[in-house]
């Protein structure tokens, strides 16, 4: 069976992500941090890994952008998460009674509007995954505290939900990436995520992403990187999206002459974001 490494514990949204890309059919391997994350895979402890790279609320995470260039790992898909959150509390607990509310930062912030209006000045407790406070919630039989996270997470530690879609912006989405430290090709590829570094001209980003334009490449995002220890110098994380692998490749061989360094992290399937599931 495939293993798979995430950050925070099973119940997560990494959790769900995982099993979305993979099915049932994988070992999730829990870590601590990103970067026990990536070690795994670059030790060939595991076969793969599923990292979140951004959300639709919250922005990119830039630690795991830089992550990825430290490990030269290769992107092989993606995944996006819709988003939803529960209420969670040990059983029989009541609204009421709730004078803490535990989860992920990130889950905190986008439930901010429900929990302002619920419990105004009420304690937050940040925690490093959203699976990670409802097994503490669970574990600690916590009979003042809610958690905060995914329906999956209260199956898992036996949590009664309280109140389902919490979160303010029900358009509430998270893009993973699926790494792995070997670069296999696919076929049939229509995305790709580079990073590149341009001199310090005029002209010189407009240039490459001019190429990308001329040769019908759609580019989905663009993100700048700081450089550790040349400050004021970034790399440039583009995402790009094809319809013939031709066009990507002359664009490719284009923009090498325009740019200072180029990787490919990956060329993979581009993810279905069901925008307009309920
Ligand atoms: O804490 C989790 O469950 C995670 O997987 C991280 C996360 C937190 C909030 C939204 C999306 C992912």
């Amino acid at each position: 069976m495939k293993k798979i490494s995430i950050q925070g514990i099973k119940g997560s949204f990494h959790e769900d992500a995982a099993r979305k890309y993979f099915g049932e059919d994988v070992e999730i391997v829990e870590c601590r941090t990103f970067r026990k994350v990536c070690e795994l895979l670059d030790r060939d402890e595991v076969d793969g890994a599923v990292m979140a790279i951004e959300n639709s609320i919250a922005g990119s995470l830039l630690a795991n952008y830089a992550l990825l260039q430290d490990f030269h790992l290769h992107v092989v898909g993606e995944i996006y998460l819709h988003i939803q959150m529960n209420l969670m509390v040990y059983p029989g607990v009541k609204f009421e009674d709730i004078q803490e509310i535990h989860s992920h930062p990130i889950a905190l912030r986008q439930c901010s509007e429900y929990i302002d209006q619920h419990f105004g000045e009420i304690e937050l407790q940040e925690k490093s995954d959203t699976a990670g406070a409802a097994q503490e919630l669970a574990r600690e039989k916590y009979k003042d505290v809610a958690a905060i996270g995914n329906q999956r997470s209260a199956e898992i530690y036996g949590l009664e939900v309280l109140e389902r879609g919490v979160e303010t912006n029900k358009k509430n989405y998270t893009r993973f990436f699926v790494l792995s430290k070997h670069n296999n090709p696919i076929a049939g590829t229509n995305k790709a995520s580079i990073s590149f570094q341009c001199g310090h001209y005029y002209g010189a980003l407009a240039k490459v992403l001019t190429i990308f334009g001329d040769n019908k490449i759609n580019l989905t995002k663009i993100q700048s990187i700081p450089i550790v220890g040349k400050p004021n110098e970034y790399s440039f994380h583009v995402d790009l999206e094809y319809d013939t692998e031709d066009n990507y490749e002359r664009a490719i061989h284009l923009v090498l002459k325009n740019v200072s360094s180029l990787a490919i992290m990956g060329e993979y399937k581009k993810g279905d974001i069901e925008l307009n599931k309920p």
